[in-house]
């Protein structure tokens, strides 16, 4: 896979999916909320005389909370990355570093600096064996298993590891730090395994490879260097760095926490929030192919069941349906009641914010809970700089992550379910309000079979997400390491699942998307008599509808519906097409945000 990076200290962070629209200050605001809100004052201009500004894009490490939006950014854009320069925060990082030192002079006895690791906590460790101790961990824990993590999922771990460290109760040198951000800018990224994370003591063996190859500690560490594989310590030498070794508590500072896990997570969450919206736009779509009514989103109906994620929903749909010709607009009151359709629609249509409210609702909280993990101190023993004191504890468990991931993909599996059954609704000419069954185009040629071949690949695909949707978190306690990790979250593998899960969806949407599109053209042409279903559907819409079209490389025509023939087009490469565009963020995620659903 090779992937472009920015040269080092170029300031150029603009990328495929940025298409050189780089946040501005107003937008980031509006995006990160009262956190940010403070950039305009006194600290903006604190900023503009010292530090790294957020104008070029860059993402600043170390002083305020990162978001989902801001990680995404730099893992998979590769926006660069910056360390704070807050003196206090580079204070903090070295105070701590000479809390250990000092600790290991006097032969304090501290957790995996003067003892062994876990269920090994009984064995002294000597100043003499303090540094050795860290670096064999690297080799103790190179034990993974399977194929590679997707590079912007160890990009993403490498930041928030950064993050982590920054807040300066971890006891590693700013050097280790900075070398993280050495690699995040020139595009140098770690070969992690797949498996080998039970999410109790963080992710030992994923954050050992990545620790191995900072540290360049033998070629069989391996990393991508801009799209070539090589050893860790052939890509030091071309970045001109030297070999590191580890000092006191810097190994199990590297490696005891969340951040691969919560990396995989929150690119998660950020996809899980674009399919939602992609979700709306499609079944605002369907309503449009259905010949539904708006009525059942009136907010007389929400407002008296006012669960936020069902408001929201409610008036998306009113917002996304607004001037279409195709849906019944019934706000009013009025019915329009000509013999051709149910007075009320049928329960994927009408009850539609009501089965989505607690997906909106649910996402919202994972997203809330990933972010407080993003932004959190993951490894053990904890250093108290101020209070010259360390504490035991565990916060490398990743059981938001585990629980997290579980209720995204059971989410996805709902949000799939609700898609299939308007796909059923439109391909029946007994529920499709006049429609050709299963949708075929040219209805005059009777060697024609329509969208039969691609319902089955949709609800071949409906099922696994729904399968997905099984929980992880609750299997198997494990008892590794001598009953010490005797509970675990399995927060990495079921972050892994959703990011499977995110895939497939993937390739469900494109289905959807084609039926959606077949959908309203052949509304468009019961409804005005010619196929181009730009001029009556709503102008929301009409974006997707559009952005479909041009990603498949059939444009919109009077003359003929998107399917006309079976042997014109090859729906797999559509398929492909589709589930390609919607991974990169191309056109239709472009249009999807150009149509301006924000999330509650
Ligand atoms: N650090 C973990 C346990 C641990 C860390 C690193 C390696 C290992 F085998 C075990 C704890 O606090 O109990």
């Amino acid at each position: 896979m090779r992937q472009d990076f920015p040269a080092l200290i170029s300031g150029n962070s603009k990328s495929w999916r940025e298409k050189g629209d780089l946040p501005s200050i107003g937008k980031q605001q509006k995006k990160e909320g009262k956190g940010v809100v403070r950039e305009t004052s006194q600290l903006s201009r604190e900023r503009s005389q010292s530090k790294p500004s957020y104008r070029d894009g860059t993402v600043i490490v170390g002083d305020e909370n990162l978001t989902i939006d801001r990680l995404a950014q730099a893992a998979r854009q590769k926006t660069l990355v910056a360390l704070t320069n807050t003196p206090e925060v580079l204070e903090n990082v070295k105070a701590s570093c000479s809390y250990i030192e000092d600790a290991v002079a006097q032969n304090k006895a501290i957790y995996g600096v003067t003892t062994g690791f876990g269920g090994m906590g009984d064995v002294t460790i000597s100043a003499k064996e303090a540094a050795e101790l860290q670096n064999n961990l690297i080799w103790f824990l190179k034990s993974g298993a399977g194929k590679q993590l997707p590079f912007p999922d160890v990009r993403a771990a490498m930041l928030l590891r950064m993050n982590s460290h920054l807040k300066g109760a971890s006891g590693i040198r700013l050097k280790l730090i900075e070398r993280m951000q050495t690699f995040l800018n020139q595009g140098v990224t770690p070969h992690v395994y797949e498996y080998g994370s039970i999410g109790a003591s963080g992710d030992l063996v994923p954050l050992a490879r990545i620790t191995g190859a900072l540290i360049g500690a033998d070629d069989s560490f391996t990393v991508d260097f801009q799209g070539q594989s090589m050893p860790a310590p052939e890509a030091l030498n071309k970045l001109g760095l030297e070999p590191l070794t580890l000092h006191p508590k810097e190994g199990l500072a590297m490696t005891n926490g969340t951040s691969v896990m919560t990396a995989i997570a929150a690119l998660c969450v950020y996809d899980a929030q674009q399919m939602l919206k992609l979700a709306m736009g499609t079944h605002a779509l369907f309503v449009q192919g259905l010949a539904g009514t708006n009525q059942s989103f009136h907010p007389f109906i929400h407002n008296l069941k006012p669960h936020s994620g069902q408001k929201w929903a409610a008036t998306t749909m009113i917002d996304l349906l607004k001037d279409s010709v195709l849906s019944r607009d019934e706000l009013q009151e009025r019915q329009h009641l000509e013999g051709q359709h149910l007075i009320q629609d049928r329960y994927s249509l009408r009850c539609l914010p009501q089965y989505l409210g607690p997906i909106v609702d649910g996402l919202r909280e994972i997203g809330e809970q990933i972010e407080v993990e993003m932004n959190s101190v993951t490894d053990n023993p904890l250093i108290d700089v101020e209070n010259q004191a360390n504490y035991h504890g565990g916060n490398f468990l990743g059981q938001y992550v585990g629980v997290g991931m579980d209720r995204l993909r059971y989410y996805l599996g709902l949000l799939a379910k609700h898609l299939d059954t308007q796909i059923a609704l439109l391909v029946a000419p007994e529920f499709n309000n006049g429609l050709p069954p299963s949708l075929v185009g040219n209805t005059k040629q009777k060697v024609n079979m329509g969208l039969k071949g691609l319902q089955i690949t949709g609800n071949s695909l409906m099922p696994l997400l729904t399968f997905f949707g099984n929980s992880i978190a609750d299997r198997y306690p494990t008892h590794a390491e001598q009953f010490n990790q005797n509970i675990n979250s399995q927060g990495f593998a079921s972050a892994n699942l959703a990011r499977q899960s995110i895939a497939i969806s993937h390739q469900y949407m494109a289905v959807t998307l084609m039926f959606a599109v077949q959908g309203v053209d052949l509304r468009t042409y019961q409804i005005v008599g010619h196929y181009d279903a730009r001029q009556c559907l709503s102008p929301a819409t009409e974006k997707l509808y559009s952005a479909v079209r041009a990603v498949v490389g059939k444009p919109p025509s009077t003359r003929r519906p998107y399917i006309w023939n079976d042997g014109e087009q090859s729906l797999d490469q559509h398929i492909a097409c589709i589930a390609a565009d919607l991974a990169e963020g191309g056109l239709i995620m472009q249009a999807i945000e150009e149509m301006d659903i924000a999330l509650v």
